[in-house]
């Protein structure tokens, strides 16, 4: 009898592409082993006419995944780690993190015009996501920024239609789409840092349940890279709406963090980085966001 895997995922195209590279690794990695992909609209797919924090943040991304966890309907579920809240339900730990794709953001432009075009006087750059538009203001003083929203199709679709000039994706997202021609400019992680656990794909599960088709899944360095920037995020804000970014490196025993914390008062970011070592992690990310708030 060869068991079978529910893998349950949002219905986005992207999502897709993100369960099925998990179900290819568990299949590839456990071959008596059949894996099947179940999808769901969340609350966060419905309503696209409102600001995420509006609706209630990033949580409404997960809860229809995570009841259907709860009920059996699914056996894990595969998320961008990015769209995770920092405090997940107790009883539905992360059991594997995927290897880390490009953490980088990029620009993508209105077909037929250049970076150039993108950055003159006026032109409006969309993004709804204020640790983007923070960092670009440094690179582009003289654009406007305005929300756009939906999954990465409707939001190329609106860059088309409507009066955007560009609009700034994670590279990961568009990698997997297979969408590396679209790309006009990466950034750099330090030009702007990306968002904590971008790239990375989490595998939740139900705790206490044994999976042996999880096994040789998790990547260490991923996990330890998600530790220490999910761990500064914890740290810096029970607010959540706040823009706040993070990014770890590791080279050997060796993490480093840089993170980004917004001072509302002050009305700007600030930047700093830590070195220490990777066992450390979650310590690491703790350190690091005490410090930065007492020196804002
Ligand atoms: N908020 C949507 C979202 N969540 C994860 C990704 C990209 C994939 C990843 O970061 O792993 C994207 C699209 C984007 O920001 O361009």
């Amino acid at each position: 009898m060869s068991p079978v895997i529910r893998i349950g995922s949002r219905q986005s195209r992207l999502a897709v592409m993100q369960a099925e590279i998990v179900k290819r690794q568990i299949e590839r990695l456990h071959p008596q082993v059949k894996a099947e992909i179940i999808t769901m609209k969340t609350t966060g797919d419905k309503i696209l006419d409102r600001s995420l924090e509006t609706i209630g943040g990033k949580g409404l991304f997960v809860k229809e995944l995570d009841r259907a966890l709860l009920n059996g309907e699914i056996d894990i579920s595969v998320h961008s780690l990015k769209d995770m809240p920092m405090e997940t339900d107790e009883r539905l730990p992360i059991l594997a993190y995927s290897k880390r794709e490009d953490p980088r953001d990029v620009l993508i432009v209105r077909p037929g015009k250049t970076e150039e075009e993108a950055r003159k006087t006026g032109a409006v750059i969309g993004t709804s996501s204020r640790r983007r538009s923070l960092q670009l203001k440094k690179l582009y003083p003289n654009c406007v920024f305005h929300g756009i929203r939906g999954n990465v199709q409707t939001r190329l679709s609106k860059l088309e239609q409507e009066e955007y000039s560009a609009t700034v994706l994670a590279a990961a997202g568009l990698h997997r789409l297979g969408m590396h021609g679209i790309i006009e400019r990466y950034f750099e992680v330090d030009e702007v840092i990306p968002a904590a656990g971008q790239g990375i794909l989490a595998v939740q599960g139900r705790r206490g349940e044994v999976w042996p088709y999880l096994e040789g899944l998790d990547d260490p360095e991923a996990r330890t890279a998600a530790l220490a920037e999910r761990a500064f995020v914890k740290a810096l804000d029970g607010g959540c709406t706040s823009p706040v970014a993070a990014y770890a490196q590791i080279k050997g025993t060796t993490l480093k963090l840089r993170g980004l914390y917004y001072e509302e008062g002050a009305q700007q970011y600030i930047v700093d980085t830590i070195v220490g070592e990777a066992e450390e992690a979650e310590a690491l990310g703790e350190y690091l966001a005490i410090k930065m708030k007492e020196e804002a």
